[in-house]
């Protein structure tokens, strides 16, 4: 009779020391110039200045007559924001029509709004004066209560030219980048957001349609792009590779133009589990190998010499998930500069709890803690879908508070 020998198990490394290892295993990336529109989400590596002045002229905040001195003024003119400044210096008793936004000719002491501007009598030219023909025919004049300095925005009154808005280290919000290009920039200096390859292995995986039996769907596939981002990464693209050691090589070494590369599946040890095997023969350095949490439990975080990290997740999906924010997250975090905030919470429902190993579980907040949503079996994600984060509950738990990993939300 053939008796099987296998190795030993080894014990594994805590959640925790996993989670701190990858996120210590980030090398950040140099700060580079990217456009404005990818910039959304980095890092500013510099503080945000302003390059122009805001406004960047003496400009109307009213739509009316832009006049100097005291009223009734001579209607001499019109200013469009866009259009041609008024030449000439305003002349006491001068106004001109004005658009918000346009620059004030000089000599303006006030901006008189249409709603309390008054049609003035001219006793030489009795000229109703009511709109713009009259003024074109240069007899509108008009009359109002026009305090000095009222309704004109100085040059730099909301932001002057060189002030620092945005401190280095502030991340790059839609509003943040409004403010930027309202300050003339076309660039940021950011963190860039690290570039991320994943692959899908498993022969037994499809993409589409009602997986015929002995075949599953890929739903690890579809998650990753959106956690990846959320996390502070850039999907590079992802390619689905047959079982066995030589696509999964090829497509390895393949893989030095991304920072961070995600195998899907082949972590474990059966017969079809290459990803130890493959990351010996190109030389990586195994920085983890499996991690005592459940579920996620044999997951790997390995660097090919001089190229990428290489996050190992599980095939059953739930486990999947839950390797994405033990090693997955907090290296993209890391590499890109974007922190987590750290949530303690009560639990408010009973959990299972684990003898060696920390439980990752599924809960929504509550007034009273964190609520169990139950579902949370390794190979389905459905209470991991219910859940708004994991709850970390440590081995031995004995009802203390326990910390809260975010789930990607929803767009
Ligand atoms: N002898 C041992 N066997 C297993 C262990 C162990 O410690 N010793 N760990 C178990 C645990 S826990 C997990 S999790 C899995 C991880 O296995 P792999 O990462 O090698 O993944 P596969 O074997 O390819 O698949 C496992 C399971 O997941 C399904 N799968 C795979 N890819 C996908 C996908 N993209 N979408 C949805 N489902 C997927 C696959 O069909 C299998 O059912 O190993 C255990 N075994
Ligand atoms: O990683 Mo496995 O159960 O813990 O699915």
């Amino acid at each position: 009779m053939t008796v099987l020998r296998h190795e030993p198990v080894v014990e594994s490394m805590s959640w925790a020391s996993a989670r701190s290892l990858a996120a210590s295993s980030a090398r950040p990336l140099r700060a580079a110039p990217v456009p404005l529109a990818e910039a959304l989400g980095c890092r500013l590596a510099e503080p945000l200045t302003a390059l122009v002045a805001v406004p960047g002229v003496d400009v109307s905040a009213m739509d009316g007559y832009a006049v100097a001195g005291a009223g009734p003024w001579r209607v001499a003119g019109r200013v469009l924001a866009g259009g041609a400044c008024h030449g000439p210096a305003l002349e006491p008793g001068e106004a001109v029509e004005i658009a918000t936004g346009a620059p004030v000719p000089a000599g303006t002491s006030a901006v008189l709004p249409y709603e309390q501007a008054a049609a003035h009598p001219v006793w030489a030219d009795p000229v109703r004066v009511d709109g713009p023909e009259a003024m074109r025919a240069g007899a509108l004049w008009v009359d109002g209560p026009a305090e000095a300095g009222r309704h004109i925005r100085r040059r730099g009154e909301d932001i002057a030219e060189g002030a620092v808005v945005l401190g280095a280290g502030a991340v790059v919000t839609p509003v943040a980048l409004g403010l930027a290009a309202a300050l003339g920039h076309d660039e940021l200096l950011v963190r860039p957001r690290p570039r991320v390859a994943v692959l899908v292995t498993g022969d037994e995986v499809v993409h589409e349609g009602i997986p015929a039996p002995g075949r599953v769907r890929d739903a690890i596939g579809p998650f990753l792009p959106g956690l990846v981002e959320w996390a502070g990464g850039r999907m590079a693209g992802t390619d689905r590779l047959p079982d066995g050691p030589g696509a999964l090589r090829a497509a390895l070494a393949a893989t030095a133009v991304v920072d961070v590369v995600v195998v899907c599946g082949a972590s474990s040890k059966g017969p079809a589990d290459h990803l130890r095997a493959v990351l010996g023969d190109l030389g990586a350095d195994v920085l983890v190998d499996g991690v005592a949490v459940r579920p996620g439990h044999p997951q790997l975080l390995a660097r090919l010499p001089g190229g990428p990290l290489v996050v190992g997740l599980p095939g059953n999906p739930f486990a999947a998930l839950a390797a994405s924010l033990t090693l997955l997250a907090p290296i993209l975090r890391e590499l890109a500069g974007t922190a987590a905030r750290k949530e303690m919470s009560a639990l408010a429902g009973p959990v299972r709890t684990h003898p060696r190993n920390t439980r990752l579980v599924p809960v929504r907040r509550s007034s009273r803690g964190a609520v169990p949503v139950g579902h949370d079996r390794p190979g389905s994600l459905w209470g991991a879908a219910l859940a708004e984060a994991l709850a970390v509950v440590p081995a031995g738990w004995s009802g203390e508070q326990v910390e809260l990993i975010e789930l990607p939300p929803g767009g």
